[in-house]
C-alpha cells in the first residue's frame, strides 16, 4: 500500500525521478525522463504496478531519513530490535544509461534484510522478461526499454517478483545498481554503487556552494532543499523545468482533480528561473532562457502555455484505467489538456522573465528580443479575450482580472526593456495599451461593495491570484483598494488559516468534488502582510507553512488541513519557489523584493 504523500523523499538525476518511502520502497520512478513511463507506479495502484523495496524483515522499526547535506542523496536509518542499517539512495547519469543505486550498510549489531523487486514496465502495466545475464546481473525487458539489476547478494524469483534476503553483520555492506538503458542497445557496462553515491554527492555540493545561507537566514536549510528540489527538476540537457515529477497525486483524497505535472509550464518555470536567480544561480537561468526560446520559437499566435521537457508541444491528455489511484483517487491521467487552454498570464511572465535575464545580463542576441516584440504584437490581439487563467478551469473562459493584471506586466516589462536597455519597439503606443489595461482592470475588475478586486470582471467571488496584484507592482501595496482586497481575501478565502485558490463550489472551474489549500496562495500572502507592515503575522504564516514540510524538507502543491496531509502532486516547484521567495523576502529590510516586483519598479 502507498504511504502517505509526505512519507516519501525525491532521488533523481536532473533527467528522471523516483520517490523512495519511508518504508524503503521506491514506488514511483519514471526513467529516462522525467515524463516516461514509469516503471515503478505501485504509488498510483498497488504492488502490482511495481516497486522496489529494501527493508528490514522484522516490521518493528524505528526509521529516521536525512539528505546528505547539499545534496539529493537520501540516508534512510532502519533500527530494529538487533541493529541498525542505513540505505543510501541516489540516482546517477551515464551517456543513454540511468542508474538507481542503492547501497545497504550495517552500521550497529546485525539485521536481516529483504529486498523485493517487481518490475512494470508503462505504468504498471507491462509485465517484462527476466533472464539472467552471462555476468550474472538480472535483465528485464519488455519492448524498447530494458532495466538491468546488479547485486551483491544472490537474487531468486518467487510469485512474478525478484526476491533477496540477507543479513548484515556490523560494517557489512550490500549492493544494488538497477539500470535503464534502450533495450536494442548493448547491455551497459556494470558500475560501482559507491562511486555513483560519491561522484554525486560531489556534484550536489559543488552545486550547492553558490548558495549564500545569510540571505535567507533561520531558513537556510529549508530553503536550501527547496533549491535542490528546484535543480533536480531541471533537466540537465534541455534547460526545461517539470512543475513536479508526478502525476495524478489527487488534489482531494478519494477526488478526481488529477493531473500531470511532468511537463515545462512557462508560468511555473519562470517563477522557478526567479527563484533560482535571485539565490545567484545564473547558469539554469541561461539554459532555461534559450530552452524558452526554442519552445516558443514560430508563429506567435502558436505559443502554448506549457511544453514537454524538451519543448514537445503535443501533450494529449488520457487516462490510465488499470491503475486505481492513489489511495483510490481515479482517474489517473497522462498528458494535459491545459497545454491546448489560452492563459494571458503567460505573457507577463514570459517578458518579465526575458526582461530579468537581461538585467542580468544574459542577453547576448537580438533573437530574444524580436521574439517578444512579436509577443507583444500578438498580446495586443487578444489581451481583451476571456480565458482560461491562472488556475487553468475547465468550466469556460472569463474575464479574470488577473489575467488582465498580467497582461498589463507583460507592456510593462516589454516597456522597461526599451527604457533601460535602448531597444527598438512602438514603445508610445505599448504605453498607451498598457494604460488602457490598468484602467480596464480598475473598473471592471473592482467592486466597490466588497471593496475588493475580484475573480473576474463584474463577479462577487474572490481569487488568490489577486494578491498578487501588488507583488507584481500593478499597485503600490498601501493602495487602499489592495488592503481592501486582502482583507476580503482574508474574510472569503482563508481556510483554517491558509488560503484556498477559490470557491471550489461556483462551477468556475467545471470540475466536481474541492481541493486542498493551493500552498503558494499562502505564501504570496506571507509576502503581501511583509509588504503592508503587518511582519508578525508574516512570520506566523510563514512558520506554519514551513512545518507542513516532511522530514526531509519536502511540499507537494496543495494541504489537506482537516486531513493534515499533504496533497497534490509532489513534491511541486510552484510550492518550493513560494517557499524560498517568502523566507528571503521576510529578511529584506524594505518588505518583499519578489522579482517581478523588481520588474516593476527597478
Ligand atoms: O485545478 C485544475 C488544474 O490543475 C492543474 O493546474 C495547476 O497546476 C499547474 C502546474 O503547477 C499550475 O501552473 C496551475 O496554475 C494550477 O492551476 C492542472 O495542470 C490543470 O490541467 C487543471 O485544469
Amino acid at each position: 500500500m502507498a504511504g502517505r504523500i509526505e512519507d516519501y523523499a525525491l532521488i533523481g538525476n536532473c533527467e528522471g525521478a523516483g520517490l523512495v518511502g519511508k518504508d524503503g520502497s521506491i514506488d514511483w520512478l519514471g526513467l529516462p525522463r522525467f515524463d516516461s513511463p514509469a516503471c515503478f507506479a505501485a504509488i498510483l495502484g498497488d504492488e502490482d504496478n511495481g516497486f522496489w523495496r529494501i527493508a528490514p524483515v522484522d516490521q518493528e522499526v524505528q526509521v529516521a531519513r536525512r539528505y546528505r547535506k547539499g545534496t539529493l542523496v537520501l540516508e534512510t536509518s532502519f533500527t530494529t530490535a538487533t541493529g541498525t542499517v542505513v540505505v543510501t539512495d541516489c540516482m546517477g547519469r551515464r551517456e543513454g544509461h540511468s542508474d538507481v543505486v542503492r547501497l545497504v550498510r550495517c552500521t550497529r549489531g546485525s539485521v536481516a534484510m529483504r529486498m523485493s523487486l517487481s518490475i512494470r514496465f508503462e505504468y504498471g502495466l507491462v509485465v517484462p522478461w527476466v533472464s539472467r545475464l552471462d555476468d550474472g546481473r538480472l535483465s528485464a525487458v519488455a519492448g524498447p526499454e530494458r532495466l538491468v539489476l546488479d547485486s551483491s547478494v544472490p537474487l531468486r524469483g518467487e510469485g512474478m517478483r525478484t526476491i533477496g534476503e540477507f543479513t548484515l553483520s556490523e560494517e557489512d555492506d550490500a549492493s544494488f545498481v538497477l539500470t535503464w538503458s534502450p533495450s536494442f542497445r548493448p547491455v551497459p557496462p556494470r558500475c560501482s554503487a559507491g562511486e555513483v553515491i560519491e561522484r554525486a554527492t560531489w556534484g550536489w555540493r559543488e552545486w550547492s556552494k553558490t548558495f549564500k545561507s545569510e540571505a535567507s537566514g533561520p531558513w537556510a536549510d529549508l530553503v536550501l532543499r527547496s533549491l535542490i528540489t528546484l535543480k533536480a527538476l531541471t533537466h540537465f540537457e534541455t534547460g526545461g523545468i517539470v512543475a513536479a515529477p508526478t502525476t495524478s497525486l489527487p488534489e482531494q483524497l478519494g477526488g478526481g482533480r488529477n493531473w500531470d505535472y511532468r511537463y515545462c509550464w512557462l508560468r511555473d518555470a519562470t517563477l522557478t528561473l526567479y527563484a533560482l536567480v535571485d539565490s545567484g544561480f545564473l547558469s539554469e537561468a541561461v539554459a532555461w532562457r534559450a530552452w524558452l526560446l526554442r519552445a516558443v520559437a514560430g508563429s506567435p499566435d502558436q505559443m502554448q502555455i506549457m511544453y514537454g521537457v524538451a519543448g514537445e508541444r503535443r501533450l494529449s491528455e488520457y487516462q490510465l484505467g488499470w491503475l486505481n489511484g492513489y489511495e483510490g483517487a481515479r482517474p489517473v491521467r497522462v498528458g494535459n489538456a491545459a497545454a491546448n487552454q489560452l492563459q494571458l498570464d503567460v505573457y507577463g511572465e514570459v517578458l518579465g522573465a526575458m526582461y530579468q535575464a537581461r538585467c542580468f545580463g544574459m542577453d547576448h542576441d537580438s533573437a530574444g528580443w524580436q521574439l517578444e516584440k512579436k509577443l507583444v504584437e500578438h498580446l495586443g490581439t487578444i489581451w481583451m479575450d476571456p480565458d482560461e487563467g491562472i488556475w487553468e478551469v475547465r468550466g469556460g473562459r472569463r474575464q479574470f482580472t488577473h489575467s488582465k493584471v498580467m497582461a498589463w506586466s507583460a507592456y510593462n516589462a516589454a516597456i522597461k526593456s526599451i527604457e533601460e536597455f535602448g531597444l527598438d519597439g512602438p514603445v508610445d503606443e505599448w504605453r498607451a495599451t498598457r494604460e488602457e489595461i490598468h484602467r480596464q482592470v480598475c473598473e471592471q475588475g473592482f467592486d466597490r461593495d466588497l471593496n475588493s478586486f475580484t475573480q473576474s470582471y463584474g463577479s462577487k467571488t474572490l481569487d488568490a491570484s489577486l494578491l498578487l496584484i501588488p507583488i507584481v507592482g500593478f499597485l503600490p501595496p498601501e493602495d487602499p483598494r489592495v488592503l481592501g482586497t486582502v482583507t476580503a481575501i482574508e474574510t472569503h478565502l482563508l481556510q483554517d488559516g491558509l488560503v484556498a485558490r477559490y470557491d471550489t463550489g461556483t462551477s468556475v472551474d467545471g470540475l466536481t468534488g474541492t481541493e486542498g489549500t493551493f500552498l503558494p496562495c499562502s505564501f504570496w500572502l506571507v509576502d503581501v502582510y511583509t509588504m503592508i507592515d503587518r511582519h508578525d503575522e508574516a512570520q506566523a504564516l510563514f512558520e506554519r507553512l514551513a512545518s507542513f514540510c516532511n522530514d526531509v524538507g519536502l511540499l507537494s502543491e496543495e494541504y489537506d488541513a482537516t486531513a493534515k496531509r499533504q496533497v497534490g502532486n509532489f513534491p511541486q516547484a510552484f510550492t518550493h519557489v513560494g517557499l524560498i521567495n517568502s523566507a528571503r523576502n521576510l529578511l529584506r529590510p524594505k518588505g518583499p523584493r519578489l522579482a517581478a516586483t523588481e520588474m516593476a519598479t527597478h
